[in-house]
This record gives structure tokens, C-alpha cells and sequence, in this order.
């Protein structure tokens, strides 16, 4: 899967851009403030709807003008357009037709990205690692983003009827069991794929000599005690439930856990280590993925920034295995393109474009 043509108008700095994309990987170089990350945040509203930056799809939408749209087409055969307007309208379509979720598009387009956020997995909450490992689950199991579905529909039932103060025990036994019933299948696709994961993730970090990444542990836990079902932990937390008149149990609390020797991984490891963690985790990510349907895309901010040049071209290797398509962007060209020459083709001979002031050229290359 990869995107062959990405064309955005007034996407933040960016007021038109119309770009054909090569197989492999390509580059955008160009100064502090051009337009490189706002290419990627477009390229990633077309797997999400959103942005990765913003929740606000006005702050994204450039200064002055009614509304954004990005449209791509992909080597799939599937157009997908995203239009976001400043009035809170917009549209999002594939193949020309309204999409009915944010799901369509993320199947449309397995999309993997890599930035400064990226640490979030390791210091952040666990709703980030519950959004990784579902991620996963999603492209793999087919039945896992209905039974979510299912699972999220319950439990805000559950969580209605709580805030009301008053428990009819009936009428949240029969909420409880839906509950049970999908948050039982949801966690059991997760244990299977976390298993899967953790199997990859460690794979991968064993290719890099002599290093403390040696030591890491992944951990899943499933969101309720491991004793009981989670029907038992249902009934068993309905009233301390009732008292902070939300659900405190069950899948929608998982999470995933790095660690090294029993500690947080984020509170050993340096900022490199932590960097190539979470590349190894994307890239363990898309190679589960690529096992089950096309090969997904990658969007890597900077990867020069926190990663030795031995690491960067680790890292350039595990996505030339996984990926059907990187779009990386870097200040020097050099710096940028140096991890991808080292692979084989076609990711040896990567297609340059430069961004100055939100315009973007491609660089003629001398193979065109
Ligand atoms: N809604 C908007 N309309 C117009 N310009 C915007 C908008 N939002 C942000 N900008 C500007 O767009 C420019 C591009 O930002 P972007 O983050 O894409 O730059 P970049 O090339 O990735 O920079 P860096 O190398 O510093 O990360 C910035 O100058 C920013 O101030």
C-alpha cells in the first residue's frame, strides 16, 4: 500500500500542493517552519481524520481561508479525501463516496507515525499503549472494531446509570453482561496479538549489539483482576463504581508496560534508547500487520533528532522490511537521506523534495 499522489490545499503554511510519490521512501528537507511535519499531519489526517497535532481542526486550517482538504490516491486502487471546514463542516470520503467512520479510512490506509510524541508510549498514559496494541488488533482481527464498538456502547450505558445515582439491578445486570461478553472477546484478541508483539518487538531489538534494549520486558495487563471474569469483577465493583459514578473495571483500563529489570522503561533508558524502543515497537507493529494485508506506510518526523547514525540505519533497515512506503523529513538533506542509501532498491535512491514557505518541489532526480 502507498500513496502515489498527495495533493493538500491549505493545509496550514501549505496553500496548494500537488505531489506524486515514489515506492520507497521520500523526502522532505527544508528549513525550521517550511511545511514538513504539516505534510506529514496531512498525510495522517487521511488515515484518522485528524491531526496528529491538534484536536482543533481550525488551528490546522491555513490563516484566512474557509477550510482544508487533502485527498490521496493509493496504489490500492482507493482515493480518500478529508475536508475540514472553519465553520466545524467537512466531509470525508473514499472513492468518492461519504465514509461512516474514521475506521473506514484507517483500513483504507495502515498508516505507522513516528515524532517527537512518539515517547508518549513509554512516559505517557496508557491510553496511548491501549491505541498501539489496538492498532494492531484492529488490522489483524477482522471482528475487533465491532466488538469494541459493542464493548464502548455497554459501558456507556453502564457508566449513564451509575451517574444517576440509583442502581436498578436488572437493568445494569443486562448492560453488565453485554459488557462482559464483548470486553471478554476484546481481550482475548489483545492477549493474542500483545503475545505476538512482544515476540517481535524483542526480535528486533536483539539485532542491536551489546545493548541495555537487550533487557526490556513488555507486560499486558487486561484492565481487571486476574482471579475473577470480568462479569465477577463487574458485579463485584458496582458499588464503589457507584460511588465515583464511572466503570473502574474491565478493558477499557489495559495497558501495556515496558520495563527494564522491574523498572519503567522510560526512567532507565536514555532518550536514544527510548527512541529506537519505540521505533521497535512500530516497526514489530507493521510486521504484524504486513503478515495479514498489504504493507503499511510510514510517516517519520526527523529522524536524525535523539538517534545515532548506526541507529538510524537500524531503523532504516527494519522499515524497508515492514513498509511499502516511508515519508521522512529532515533539515539537511544529506543527514536526512544518508540511513535510506544504505539499503537495496528501491529504497536506495529516494525521491527529494524541498519545502521552503509551505511550497514544495520535487527535485529532479537522474533517473527522470
Ligand atoms: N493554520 C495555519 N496557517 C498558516 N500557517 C500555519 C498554521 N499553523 C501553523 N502554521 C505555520 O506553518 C509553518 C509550518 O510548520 P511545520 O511544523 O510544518 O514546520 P516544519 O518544517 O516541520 O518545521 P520544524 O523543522 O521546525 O519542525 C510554521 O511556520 C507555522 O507557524
Amino acid at each position: 500500500m502507498a500513496l502515489t499522489r498527495l495533493l493538500l490545499s491549505n493545509f496550514r503554511n501549505i496553500s496548494q500542493a500537488d505531489l506524486t510519490l515514489d515506492a520507497g521512501v521520500n523526502l522532505f528537507c527544508g528549513d525550521n517552519g517550511s511545511g514538513k511535519t504539516s505534510l506529514l499531519e496531512a498525510a495522517h489526517m487521511l488515515a484518522t481524520g485528524r491531526s496528529f497535532r491538534s484536536r482543533q481542526h481550525k488551528s490546522v486550517i491555513r490563516h484566512d481561508s474557509h477550510g482544508l482538504t487533502v485527498f490521496a490516491q493509493l496504489d490500492t486502487g482507493y482515493s480518500l479525501g478529508v475536508e475540514r471546514l472553519a465553520d466545524g463542516g467537512g466531509r470525508v470520503r473514499i472513492n468518492q463516496a461519504a465514509a461512516e467512520s474514521s475506521s473506514q479510512l484507517a483500513n483504507c490506509l495502515p498508516l505507522q507515525l513516528i515524532n517527537s510524541d512518539s515517547f508518549a508510549a513509554l512516559d505517557g498514559g496508557p491510553g496511548v499503549r491501549r491505541r498501539l496494541l489496538d492498532w494492531t488488533v484492529f488490522h489483524v482481527e477482522h471482528l475487533f472494531a465491532q466488538e469494541w464498538k459493542n464493548y464502548q456502547i455497554a459501558l456507556k450505558q453502564r457508566n449513564a446509570l451509575l451517574r444517576r445515582g440509583k442502581i436498578d439491578t436488572q437493568v445494569i445486570g443486562v448492560w453488565e453482561e453485554q459488557l462482559a461478553q464483548s470486553g471478554e472477546r476484546v481481550d482475548a484478541q489483545r492477549r493474542v496479538q500483545f503475545l505476538a508483539l512482544r515476540a517481535a518487538v524483542s526480535g528486533l531489538l536483539e539485532e542491536l549489539p551489546r545493548s541495555l534494549l537487550h533487557h526490556v520486558d513488555m507486560g499486558y495487563r487486561r484492565g481487571w483482576r486476574k482471579e475473577s471474569t470480568l462479569s465477577e469483577a463487574l458485579r463485584e465493583s458496582r458499588d464503589g463504581d457507584l460511588g465515583q459514578g464511572h466503570t473502574r473495571t474491565g478493558p477499557h483500563r489495559a495497558d501495556v508496560r515496558f520495563t527494564v529489570a522491574g523498572e519503567p522503561a522510560h526512567n532507565v533508558l536514555s532518550r536514544g534508547q527510548q527512541k529506537m524502543l519505540v521505533c521497535a515497537v512500530r516497526t514489530a507493529m507493521a510486521q504484524l500487520v504486513c503478515r495479514h494485508r498489504e504493507k503499511p506506510v510510514f510517516l517519520v518526523d526527523d529522524l536524525p533528532a535523539e538517534l545515532d547514525e548506526h541507529n538510524q540505519q537500524v531503523f532504516a533497515h527494519w522499515v524497508g522490511r515492514c513498509a511499502s512506503q516511508v515519508l521522512v523529513t529532515g533539515i539537511e538533506e544529506g543527514a536526512t537521506s544518508r540511513p535510506w542509501r544504505q539499503l537495496e532498491a528501491p529504497w536506495n535512491c529516494p525521491k527529494v523534495f524541498h519545502v521552503e514557505h509551505g511550497n514544495i518541489s520535487a527535485e529532479a532526480s537522474a533517473a527522470q
